[in-house]
């Protein structure tokens, strides 16, 4: 598996896949059995890398006792980032993240969903060339996720490189460079388009005027497009779709 610049890779599997135990890997957790990681030409627990990377663990929580500032201020003194660049990167990230009137908070305070967000906002903080995160936005309201799905495709466009787990399909469909199917191994992986094209065997053709839909195969589109007379949509099978396909015939 890789992850370049300026890319965003979603690893998708059932629960109990190996996506946490293969992320655990990468930012330093766990060693792997076999095989190898590199990040920027360097083993995973080097202390350079650490300083370079931002990651989001699925089972983490801010400092509890810490105002939401504070907990941004210590993490990025941490990583090694100077007090001027800190402060300004700070005010930045709470203004993206809609987390501006809470800066004074006690972390134990907040709602779940901006627990999140704090923690993505610490990940942030030393402004990461790769950014691992294990299901970014479980727990979010729609704003949140929108606001957090544009931050990571920001990022993406200046250079960055993401990985991150999901279970939401629509989300690993809007964000994917490229995407990783794993059930303890890697089962099929591909550009979003590469795998619809693979695994696209029929559409639905929804005639509005009727109120009918008709499930058909590729040669069959054009003459039932032809017979309606009024709106209608045509569709290819989700992502979500496609992903009951691979796992189901495993
Ligand atoms: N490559 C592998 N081969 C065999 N077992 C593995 C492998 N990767 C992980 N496991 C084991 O599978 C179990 C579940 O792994 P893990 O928690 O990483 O799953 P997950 O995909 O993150 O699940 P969830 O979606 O529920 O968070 C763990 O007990 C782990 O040790």
């Amino acid at each position: 598996m890789t992850v370049r610049e300026n890319e965003i890779v979603s690893i998708l599997g059932p629960n109990g896949a190996g996506k946490t135990t293969l992320l655990k890997q990468i930012y330093g957790e766990l060693e792997p059995d076999k095989g190898e990681i590199r990040i920027l030409d360097k083993r995973p627990t080097d202390v350079k890398v650490k300083k370079k990377i931002g990651t989001l663990p699925q089972e983490v929580r801010p400092f509890t006792q810490l105002t939401v500032y504070d907990n941004l201020f210590y993490i990025g003194r941490i990583k090694g980032v100077n007090k001027k660049t800190l402060e300004e990167r700070i005010e930045e990230l709470l203004r993206k993240l809609d987390l501006e009137h809470v800066k004074m908070k006690i972390a134990r305070d907040l709602s779940g969903g901006m627990k999140r967000k704090l923690l993505l906002a610490m990940a942030l903080v030393n402004n990461p060339q790769l950014l691992v995160l294990d299901e970014p936005t479980t727990g979010l309201d729609p704003e949140g996720r929108r606001k957090i799905w544009d931050l990571l495709l920001d990022m993406k466009r200046n250079g960055k490189s993401i990985l991150l787990t999901t279970h939401y399909l629509d989300e690993a469909e809007k964000l994917s460079n490229r995407i990783y199917f794993l059930n303890k191994k890697v089962i099929f992986s591909g550009t979003p388009l590469e795998i619809k094209a693979k695994f696209t065997e029929w559409y639905e053709v929804i005639d509005y005027t009727n109120n009918k839909v008709y499930k058909v195969g590729g040669d069959k589109v054009k003459d039932i497009v032809m017979s309606i007379k009024g709106k209608f949509e045509v569709k290819t099978p989700s992502l979500e779709d496609i992903y009951l396909q691979i796992f189901q015939s495993e």
